[in-house]
């Protein structure tokens, strides 16, 4: 595959025919094999030194997420205090994640919380969660984004180009926001639960990384399905295979659904196995969630005390 992939890749955004017939080169996806290889990793257990190990890597990794028609600045700002301090010693977590207009709130509140250093304020934009706006619009809520203090921004693509074939379109647009980003991190969000096929995650993958993804983040968490373990399977090939052909790494958001520390720890079971451990860091592999990050303070609070401290002990989301 790498050989086929490094023989093409210089020209292959030349044209939307080279486009497409590199995405229809790529090898198909096995199904079975898939659905069958993430259930098999789903099952595999870790010991109790590893476990605890395993939720803080998890907690550390958490983008932790509101995206509510109803968030208010006080709730964003209880969420920044909790992403700072989660509470009984935990690590604080990667980043907190809210629509454009709410980023100077995020901003200001990590300031204030002083220990924010570190914790990144990411943000949907491009007519989340659709994606159905102008280029122009798009461009500039990113802008907007990034001028309020976003580190992070997390587009979508546009699913109707993809679907139509138009891949083209689809490239240019990544191209335009990853430009409007400057210095932020770019994630692409494939609303993988609309593209039918693994074989369509495939290719979306290597669109957005050809046009310059930082990150490929699986879904808005609006869709259902949503981050499934076999498409974040088939994700973290694509990430793996990517830099074996070109040499840039790539990092993998699964986002939506993912409410449990069991669910938590498939994921990191399944970054080891496929893409490797130089994914298992909050700088290329997240968790975009609204509520995982309760489970997991739950769950460490069990192993640490043998007793769980229940919901109430910890805020809400
Ligand atoms: O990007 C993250 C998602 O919007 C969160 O989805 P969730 O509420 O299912 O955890």
């Amino acid at each position: 595959m790498v050989s086929t992939v490094t023989t093409s890749l210089a020209d292959v955004a030349s044209s939307d025919a080279a486009l497409r017939a590199f995405l229809h080169g790529l090898p198909g996806v096995d199904r079975v094999g898939a659905d069958q290889r993430a259930a098999m990793l789903g099952t595999r257990s870790i010991k109790t030194t590893a476990k605890a190990q395993a939720i803080d890597l998890a907690i550390s990794m958490v983008d932790l997420t509101t995206l509510e028609g109803a968030d208010t600045a006080g709730k964003v700002r209880a969420m920044c205090t909790k992403a700072v301090r989660p509470g009984g010693g935990a690590p604080k977590v990667a980043a907190v994640c809210v629509y454009p207009d709410l980023v100077a709130v995020a901003v200001e509140a990590l300031r204030g919380a002083g220990a924010g250093a570190g914790v990144k304020v990411a943000s949907v934009a491009t007519a989340f969660p659709s994606g159905r706006s102008s280029l122009d619009v798009k461009v500039g809520e990113t802008a907007a984004a990034v001028a309020a203090g976003a580190d992070e921004i997390d587009m979508v693509i546009d699913r109707g180009a993809f679907l139509s074939g138009h891949y083209m379109k689809v490239f240019e647009e990544i191209v335009a926001v990853k430009a409007a980003c400057g210095a932020a991190h770019l994630k692409v969000i494939l609303e993988t639960g609309e593209l039918a096929t693994y074989d369509n995650v495939r290719r979306a993958s290597w669109l957005a990384m050809l046009a310059g993804a930082d990150f490929i983040k699986t879904s808005t968490g609006k869709v259902s399905p949503a981050a499934t373990p076999p498409v974040t399977l088939v994700m973290l090939e694509a990430v793996r295979d990517f830099r074996e052909a070109t040499g840039r790494q790539v990092g993998v958001k699964p986002a939506g659904g993912i409410r449990t520390t069991k669910d938590a720890i498939k994921n990191l079971v399944l970054v080891h196995e496929t893409a490797g451990d130089d994914w298992l860091t909050p700088e290329w592999f997240r968790l975009g969630a609204s509520s995982l990050l309760n489970d997991l303070l739950m769950q460490r609070q069990k192993l640490a005390t043998g007793r769980y401290a229940g919901p109430d002990y910890f805020t809400l989301d």
